[in-house]
């Protein structure tokens, strides 16, 4: 059938209507028209595949740019013009601030493009997989089990693309297969910052050859080289329960900003490290000087250490040991004295230390999920003035300062487009204590 789309879902697919029903389809831009297939018809909203481009949009790129773009899902937006997939970008976020949230979209500045549209990315997880009998890694069809093996993503730095082809050349020839019956190569994990590079391999219960890890640590730029088993048949998680060293160090050590940071594999660090680090300068920006600063879901520590000019004290939480060790470790190396950090779940860390004493700012960057309901009760009765919450995940925002408009003012949300030709948008959101809050002036 055809049809005309007018808007983009979050997952970066065309809106169409039929009747009001919104229709689905991947594949297709606001300002298109297409023939569709329905694929599935439910009784609030259907999805679609794209048959045939009918009209096309001003916004399309027409070369076709990455080999793998029909399968892999990756990038949706990967046809769209930047200053179109700025724009929309933009609208998701609004969009979800109002629907979640009731947020004005005036607070919303414009974004923050990224120093680069392609071969941003400076780390990937994998899945392994075997096409035409070759070990590969890749990706999942989105919705689906079949595999499609990745030689050179758009978005990847050409080293990173580089040192993974290595790793897997080495591997077949030491006759190591993708993970069946819970032997073999799981995950490929990797990440390559300014010529450094760590690799993670996520395996089943096995014994790597010397030979091959002699190979892969011989890589140009290899530092560290770590196996981690994860035999479980079913997991949801990519790492299992521990690391052991291959070779070289349990961490690479980047630069950001002026600081030395260590990064176990374990650990979280963002993909686009470039537009990370201006991302990360906004946000110590926004924090006024004060006595005590605590950053909850810290990661490796990279803000508040770069944060320690602000507060006398700077307190770091995370729950994951790996990242916790790091960044204990980063501020001894780059010899900060007024930082620590915990590891634990941030809401319970933050009721234990606002027991006992005042806390005047808080930096959080929590995960997809957002805050937890016990982390906002939290805030909401606390004395903490300034809230400075780094966002991926525009949904999860909007719930939450849903909840926290209750007692702070939403200043002003600056978003930053981390992963371009994505319809992922990251942002900062700055939020003041109202005083009094409104709750008690209703009383
Ligand atoms: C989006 S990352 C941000 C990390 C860091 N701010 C950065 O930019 O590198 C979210 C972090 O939250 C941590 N985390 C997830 N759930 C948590 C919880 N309940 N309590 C504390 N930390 C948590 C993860 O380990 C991860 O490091």
């Amino acid at each position: 059938m055809k049809l005309e789309f007018r808007k983009l879902g979050i997952n970066g697919e065309g809106i169409g209507y039929l009747d009001r029903k919104p229709v689905f389809c991947p594949g297709v831009f606001p300002g298109e028209t297409a023939e569709v297939k329905i694929t599935e018809d439910h009784e609030r909203y259907a999805k679609a595949e794209l048959v045939k481009l009918l009209k096309r949009s001003d916004d399309r790129i027409s070369a076709p740019i990455c080999p793998y773009l029909n399968r892999c899902g990756g990038c949706p937006l990967l046809q769209m013009k930047a200053p179109a997939q700025l724009a929309y970008k933009k609208q998701l976020l609004e969009e979800a601030l109002w629907k979640y949230g009731k947020i004005r979209n005036k607070v919303v500045r414009e974004v923050h493009p990224s120093p680069h549209s392609m071969h941003y990315r400076t780390s990937c997880k994998l899945p392994a997989g075997t096409i035409r009998g070759h070990l590969a890694a890749g990706m999942y069809e989105p919705g689906s089990n079949k595999f499609v093996a990745i030689g050179e993503c758009a978005m990847h730095t050409p080293e990173l693309d580089h040192v993974k082809n290595q790793i897997l050349s080495y591997a077949e020839d030491a006759g190591i297969h993708a993970f069946e019956n819970e032997h073999g190569l799981r995950y490929l994990v990797l990440r390559g910052i300014e010529g450094s590079f760590q690799c993670a391999l996520i395996t089943g219960r096995d014994t790597l050859p010397p030979q091959f890890i002699e190979q892969v640590s011989s890589i140009p730029g290899m530092c560290s080289v770590v196996q981690s088993v994860n035999d479980a048949r079913k997991t949801q998680t990519i790492f299992g329960t521990a690391s052991k060293v291959l070779a070289g160090d349990p961490y690479i050590t980047v630069q950001m900003n002026g600081l030395a940071l260590r990064l176990s594999a374990e650990s979280f660090f963002q993909r686009n490290a470039e537009q990370a680090s201006e991302l990360y300068r906004m946000a110590v920006a926004k924090i006024d000087p004060c006595t005590t600063l605590l950053e909850a879901y810290c990661g490796v520590g990279a803000m508040s250490l770069a944060a320690h000019e602000k507060a006398e004290e700077i307190i770091g939480i995370d729950s994951v040991s790996q990242a916790i060790e790091n960044a204990e470790a980063n501020a001894k190396l780059n010899h900060i004295e007024n930082v620590s950090f915990r590891c634990g779940d941030a809401a319970e860390e933050l009721q234990k230390i606002l027991v006992r004493k005042p806390v005047d700012t808080l930096l959080a960057d929590p995960p997809r999920s957002g805050m937890e309901d016990r982390m906002l009760e939290t805030l909401l009765t606390s004395g903490i003035r300034k809230i400075i919450y780094v966002s991926c995940n525009p949904a999860t925002l909007g719930k939450n300062l849903g909840v926290l408009k209750q007692a702070y003012d939403v200043r002003t949300i600056i978003p930053y487009d981390m992963f371009p030709n994505t319809p992922h948008i990251e942002s900062i959101t700055v939020l003041e204590k109202r005083n009094p809050p409104r709750a008690e002036r209703m009383h």
